[in-house]
């Protein structure tokens, strides 16, 4: 018997089922349906209910293994648990393990949603990050590094992110709670309560170093001198765990003394206490501190909504921007090329001083605060080469990038259909497409256009059409409408990059009512210990699936 922790009240005794959706297995307690966490298929355990607020489904965790499966293992982390930290899901199963439950889940979406039926591998990526690149004039020259946040090639081999074999050190995107004290924690899961957590094992040790011992005292109000931001431990607290706007980190950076690590002003008019968040670049080991309004996405959420309940799952700088029509307002809406008045050259735009550089193939991104990035090191490549893979593009055609991000998929695009051929990228924050505008400004072939993807800019394209698309839209998927006005431009394949297999499976389904064929899934871990995976898909139009 293995004693995981856990109180003796609303304790029953379940024998764990398969895998959900989300992190939690399947139990039955006399018929009725509970979601348990801590626990592994097969294994009976004893769990406390922490939600039978549902008349269809309880929510449990497991505090007591009577029977392990043999993937347990004892969680690296120690705040790894229940009632612990509620970040990672799957700190007590194997790696492979990890894998295989991932999988199923993927398998049991594509099956349930689209009808899909096919195996599902999810393939380790390797977290080691590449040799720092050389300092360039806009690159931070290593004397103008933070002392903590100091080159790969200068920290101990047991600080470098481990990669493949731990799963632990890969997470260079960290969003943390501050406690009332002003301690980086983060929270638990489905819960506003903060677990002082700043040596959180999945963050990369470039965020590690830069949070360690760091006090960052709620401020007492916003920029703005907003008379309603809380300043006290409580507010601090509680607000912190709400859904809230997205940080807009754009204002005012100031360098901390101690540490001489940016640390970024609140956005003005916001509530001012609850949260930073950590971007650090592997690629030149530089660290930015960006603290964030009081408000975060809350519990459960996921890659590409935001930071999930604490260790911040995925895409904490992934977090769309909340645009309620199809152009949006902001130095780069409305981009078409690079000829629009968006700065591009070095060291242009308001941002160039706080931006985090990340290198891809070569090409140097310059990412502003908060605008979105692939949180596991060893992602942009991975990602890239499986869309590469899939569309095999030709010199020549026209493709489109939606849901941009920084253009990571437009440049490799831009590469692959070379000078006569076309990239269109559209992207709703505009703090992504002057990144993009930034990071490649040598690419005529590719049009950035500051739009919400949407059927009426889709619509937009109708006279060109479309020969290849990625799209890798947030979290929710790209929806319907969205599918039908893309598949309308007759693309002869699409690369559907995604992290929510739910999402993707209903978008997958659209297309296969199109006459679209599924010719490729692969999965890739890029979010090991937590229940979060991504996919890519290929499909290929009616005529086209040899390739
Ligand atoms: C998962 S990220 C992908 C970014 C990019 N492809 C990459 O890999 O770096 C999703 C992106 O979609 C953007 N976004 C969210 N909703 C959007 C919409 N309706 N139209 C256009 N872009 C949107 C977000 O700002 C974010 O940059």
């Amino acid at each position: 018997m293995i004693e995981i922790g856990g109180a003796a009240e609303d304790v029953i005794e379940l024998e764990i089922g398969p895998v959900a959706h989300g992190g939690s297995c399947v139990a039955r307690d006399n018929g009725r349906v509970v979601f348990v966490r801590h626990a592994l298929p097969g294994e009976r355990v004893r769990a406390r209910l922490t939600d039978t607020s549902h008349d269809r489904y309880w929510r449990a965790d497991a505090v007591e293994v009577l029977r392990a499966a043999p993937e347990r293992v004892v969680p690296p982390c120690p705040h790894a648990g229940a009632g612990k930290c509620g970040g990672c899901d799957w700190q007590h199963a194997s790696l492979a393990a990890q894998r295989r439950l991932k999988a199923a889940v993927v398998r049991e979406q594509l099956r349930r949603l689209a009808g899909l039926d096919r195996p599902v591998e999810v393939e380790a990526v390797n977290a080691l990050p590449p040799a720092p690149s050389a300092p360039t004039p806009s690159t931070p020259a290593p004397s103008a590094l933070p002392p903590d946040a100091l080159p790969l090639d200068a920290l101990p081999p047991d600080t470098r992110s481990p990669g493949e074999g731990e799963g632990l050190g890969w997470r260079t995107r960290m969003r943390y709670a501050l406690t009332g004290q002003g301690e980086v924690g983060l929270r638990g899961h489905r819960s506003h309560e903060i677990v002082p957590a700043a040596d959180c094992l999945i963050a990369h040790p470039l965020v590690r170093a830069a949070v360690a011992g760091r006090i960052l005292p709620p401020r007492a109000a916003s920029a703005a001198g907003d008379a309603s931001a809380g300043g006290d431990a409580g507010d601090s607290d509680t607000a912190a765990g709400r859904a809230g706007p997205r940080a807009n980190p754009r204002a005012n950076p100031r360098v901390e003394p101690r540490t001489g690590i940016e640390v970024q002003a609140e956005s003005v008019g916001e509530i001012s206490v609850g949260e930073i968040e950590v971007a650090a670049s592997v690629s030149s080991g530089a660290v930015v501190i960006t603290r964030l309004p009081g408000t975060s996405a809350g519990a459960g959420a996921g890659p590409a909504s935001g930071v999930p309940s604490a260790a911040g799952i995925p895409s904490a700088a992934g977090v769309p921007a909340a645009v309620g029509a199809d152009s949006v307002s902001g130095s780069a809406a409305g981009v078409s090329g690079f000829d629009a008045g968006v700065p591009s050259g070095p060291g242009a735009g308001s941002e160039a001083e706080s931006e985090i550089v990340e290198v891809v193939r070569e090409r140097r991104f310059r990412l502003g605060p908060g605008v979105f990035w692939q949180v596991h090191p060893g992602a942009p490549e991975t990602l890239v080469d499986a869309v590469l893979t899939g569309l095999a593009p030709r010199a020549g055609e026209r493709a489109l990038d939606l849901y941009a991000g920084a253009g990571l998929f437009a440049a490799a695009l831009a590469e692959a259909v070379g000078p006569d051929g076309t990239v269109v990228a559209m992207e709703s924050d505009p703090a992504a497409v002057a990144s993009a505008a930034r990071s490649l400004g040598d690419l005529p072939q590719v049009s950035l256009r500051g739009v919400r993807v949407s059927p009426g800019s889709l619509r937009g394209l109708a006279g060109t059409g479309a020969d290849i698309v990625v799209l890798d839209p947030p979290r929710a998927g790209a929806g319907r409408a969205v599918m039908l006005a893309l598949l309308a431009l007759r693309p002869r394949a699409v690369a559907y990059v995604s992290c929510d297999p739910a999402s993707l499976a209903r978008d997958l389904a659209v297309a296969v009512a199109q006459g679209y064929s599924l010719v490729t899934l692969r999965a890739f871990d890029l979010f090991p210990m937590t229940a979060h995976v991504e996919c890519v898909a290929i499909m290929v139009a009616p005529g086209h699936g040899s390739r």
